[in-house]
This record gives C-alpha cells, structure tokens and sequence, in this order.
C-alpha cells in the first residue's frame, strides 16, 4: 500500500515536474536556445558549403541573382521565424509587410534538404550588401542547381504578379557603387486618363507593343535593345504625365536621372550601368542642363555616349530612355540627331479643342453657354498649360460657370502675359520643313509654315536659327498622323 502511494506520489512530482519544465522553456525562450545548442551540435557532424552572392558585380553592375535571391527569399513564409524582421506598409490597405534585416539568417528547405541564408554587409567594399547561402556539402551535388533554378522560377512568377512598380533617384555621392535609391512609383496616369488625341496615344501604344516584342529585330540588326523619346514643350504641358503612362503601359521602372547630381562623364555610365532592363529612363529638362553653367564636369560627350555609345551596349537592354525639355532649339542638334532619338513629340499649349477636352473631363461639361467666350480668346491667341486649366477647373470643380470664368480670367490676364500670346504661341507650335514635330491633345494637327509676325519674334528672340540637319529623319508620329497613315 505504502509503495503504491509512493510511486503515485512520484507520478505526481515527475508530471508537475515537467510540467513546469515545459512552461519554463516555452515563456523563457529556453527552448530556443535548446534548439540552437541542438542544431549547433549536429552541425559539428556536417561540412558545409558557402556560396557569397554579391550585390554588385565585378564592374560595378548590379548582380541579377543578388536582386533575385532578395525577392525570392523576402517571399518565403520562413522569414517570420528569423530573429529579426523588418516591417512595413504594403500597398492594400492594413497591408504588414515583413523584410529581412542585414545580418540575419533565414532557413529555407528544398527537396528534404535544409540549407540557409545569410544577410550580409561588407564593410570593406563600401558596406555593399550580400547574401550567403550555406548548405551542406552532402546536398551540394544533388540539389544546388535545381534550388538556383528554383530561385529563378519563382522571381519569374513574382515578376509577373508584380503590382509595384519602382521610381529609382540616382544619389549624390562619392561611391561608386549603389547609385539609385527607389520609392514605390505609384503615378496614375495612364494612356486611358491623360488627355490628348486618341489617334497618338494608339500611335504611341503600337509603337511601344512593337517595341517590346522586337528582341529578335533589334538582335538580327545588330542594334541595341532600346528606344528613346523626345517631349518637348512649355512647363505644365503633360511631359512627365505621359512619361508615367508610358511606364505604367509597359509595366517598367522608371531611372529618373538627375544630371545635377552627376559629379562627371565617367560617373553618368556608371549610373546607367547599374540600371536595370525593362526599365524607363528619364532625363528631365536636358535643355536647361545643357544651357546652364552646371557646377559638376559633365560634358556634352558624356551625354551622348549615354544615349548612344558602346556604353549602350554594355548596360541592361529592354530600355525606353526619354528626354524632356521646353524647346529644342537651342540645344545641339547632335544630341537629338536620329539614331539618338528616335521618336519626337510636341506638348503645346491649350488650344480650344484642348480646352474643352479638359472641361469635359475635369468639369464633366460638354458645351456651355461661356464655351463661345472662351473660343474667342483662343482665336486671339491668349493661351494657358493644360495643368493651369486643369488647376483652375480642380479648385472650382463643384462650380463648372465659376470654372469657366476663372478660365477666361487667366486667359485675359496670365494668358496675356505671356507676350503677344498670338505670336509666342505660335512659335511653339510653327512647324517648318519636316523639322518640327507637333503633337497636341487637340483635334487635327495644323501645319504651316512662319509668318512674318512669326518670323520677327524669333529674330527678336534669337530664336531664328538655320539649322544644319533640317531633313531630320526620327519617327515623326505628328507627320504620320498628318499623313493618315
Ligand atoms: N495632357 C494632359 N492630360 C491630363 N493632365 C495634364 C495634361 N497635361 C498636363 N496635365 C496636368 O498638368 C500637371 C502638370 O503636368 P506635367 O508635370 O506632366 O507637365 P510637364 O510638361 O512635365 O511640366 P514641366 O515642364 O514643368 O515639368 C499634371 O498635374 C497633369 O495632371
Ligand atoms: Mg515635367
């Protein structure tokens, strides 16, 4: 009897025992430390295999893998288990994002086999990142491969679903490597909201879909995968709204390259070449650089090797380069010669068809008693930006008769400042020979050659200029349009 009650009582003590035991090594984290002392002891019994994936290549160009693996890995349900995450806000609303910190570890299984993952810093060569993937020599032989093309599967699925497309700022600074830093790029304007003539945005949608299918034309060619814009135009005239619905059309980041923060030649290619393919690549206001006395040593010839030169071919491919500025005049013709550039596009100022597209699209009207009003002022030459219409009609939206009349004010007042508005405007829209290339979001385009009036203010302006390459062959979209072809 004794004894029975004994070994119940010893029952007892062992359960409550281990109980206590257990809760001791869940709340304290003790079991951690026991699973990593566990795991520490058997790899003693295993030879491990490191495989260092750096960011950057050996000139200096980003390593596809790295950025890869970085995807890949950021997309495994096992982060949540590394010792330290990061979090962040997604895109959905109440969305939590968890990104790997530096110097962290990630476990990941493939085909029965552990391996994992380091993440990295090399202080010695500029703090550049990197990943280390360690696995066991055992497994080596048998699944390092198929787990890289694995890797590689997976990014391309990621790649497809990718809802986020990234603008990229080249940074100021003296390193040479990790030149771009990126924001989510989430403008909204597309090929269906921005407003101009339905015919051009087909023309300019084609041109891109032809673009992008063209691999094997650009390769049989010998050419270079890429295709360069040129918009150009008064401020407020849309440039950088049609840049976003290009990027957004093709589903491509956008390299917003600031010249200013360009130290020289040399490091204008080193920026380009740590761009990526599929990839927009914007330089804004060319004609404003090039005219100013930049305080950094970027000459000329460095902007056309990067538009053209062997450089072009040693960078990513799939790329849209695009270059804005108000006139191009006054730049050298060199820069925007065919070859260079191919397509030309011309932002004007409103007309009054532009008008009543933006009326129509921002005030929801399609006629109005002002409308006639509005016209006349047109046809006496005032003129505005669509984004100073557009600012006009957004902060009187829920008034369309106010809308109009401050429309009407700014074109009396603002529209008249600009100087003989008849004539300023026309210069920006007068086309001579098959030089000037015009496109607006109003109805058909005019052509026409200068008038006398014309031909005064641009002698008065030091505009009238006689250029060496008049029989400029770019794509011209606004000529082909003209010629309904
Ligand atoms: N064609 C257009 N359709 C719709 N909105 C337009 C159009 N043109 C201009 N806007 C509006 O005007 C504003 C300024 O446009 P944007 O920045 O694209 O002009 P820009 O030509 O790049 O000017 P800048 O030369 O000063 O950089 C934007 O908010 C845009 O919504
Ligand atoms: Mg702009």
């Amino acid at each position: 009897m004794g004894i029975l009650m004994d070994s119940i009582l010893l029952f007892l003590v062992l359960g409550i025992v281990l109980f206590l035991v257990r809760v001791v090594l869940f709340k304290t984290g003790l079991i951690y430390m026991v699973k990593k002392w566990k795991k520490k002891v058997s790899d003693q019994f295993h030879v491990y295999q490191f495989y260092k994936i750096p960011e950057f290549n050996d000139n200096l160009q980003e390593n596809q893998l790295y950025r890869r693996v970085h995807a890949y890995l950021n997309s495994l349900s096992s982060i949540e288990n590394s010792d330290f995450t990061n979090l962040f806000t997604g895109n959905k609303p109440n969305e939590i994002i968890l990104r790997l910190d530096r110097n962290q570890v990630i476990g990941d299984e493939f085909l029965g086999a552990r391996v994992c993952w380091i993440n990295g810093e090399d202080q010695e060569d500029d703090n550049s990142r990197n990943f280390v993937l360690k696995i066991r020599k055992s497994d080596k032989r048998r699944i390092l491969g198929p787990y890289l093309q694995h890797i590689h599967t997976v990014n391309e699925e990621l790649e497809q679903r990718k809802t986020e497309l990234k603008l990229f700022m080249n940074i100021d600074t003296k390193k040479k490597k990790g030149r771009w830093r990126s924001i989510s790029f989430t403008h909204p304007c597309t090929f269906d909201n921005i407003l101009m003539e339905e015919d051009l945005k087909e023309k300019v949608k084609s041109d891109l879909e032809s673009f992008l299918k063209g691999k094997q034309f650009y390769n049989r060619l010998g050419r270079v995968w890429k295709r360069s814009y040129l918009l150009y135009g008064p401020s407020g005239t849309g440039k950088s709204s049609f840049v976003a619905a290009m990027a957004n059309f093709l589903n491509y980041d956008v390299y917003d390259i600031d010249l200013s923060k360009v130290l020289d030649d040399s490091d204008l290619k080193m920026i380009l070449l740590q761009t990526t393919s599929r990839s927009v690549i914007v330089i804004e206001d060319l004609d404003r650089f090039l005219s100013s006395k930049s305080t950094n040593s970027l000459t000329i010839s460095g902007i056309l090797n990067f538009t053209d030169g062997i450089l072009s071919s040693c960078a990513a491919d799939e790329r849209i380069m695009v270059f804005t500025m108000t006139a191009k005049e006054q730049i050298d013709p060199a820069v925007i010669r065919p070859g260079r550039v191919d397509v030309h596009i011309h932002f004007p100022l409103c007309d009054f068809t532009a008008f009543k597209a933006l009326a129509n699209s921002y005030l929801g009207l399609k006629e109005h008693k002002l409308f006639p009003q509005v016209e006349g002022i047109f046809q006496n030459g005032a003129s505005l930006s669509p984004a100073e219409i557009g600012e006009l009609m957004i902060a009187n939206r829920n008034s369309p008769s106010r809308a109009l009349k401050s429309v009407i004010n700014a074109l009396q007042t603002d529209g008249d400042r600009r100087g003989t508005p008849a004539i300023g405007r026309r210069v920006f829209h007068e086309r001579s020979s098959s030089e000037d290339y015009d496109v607006g979001m109003s109805g058909p385009l005019r052509g026409g050659g200068s008038s006398p009036a014309v031909r005064e203010f641009k002698k008065l302006y030091g505009l009238f200029r006689l250029r060496g390459n008049r029989q400029s062959q770019s794509f011209d979209l606004a000529r082909e349009l003209r010629n309904g072809s």
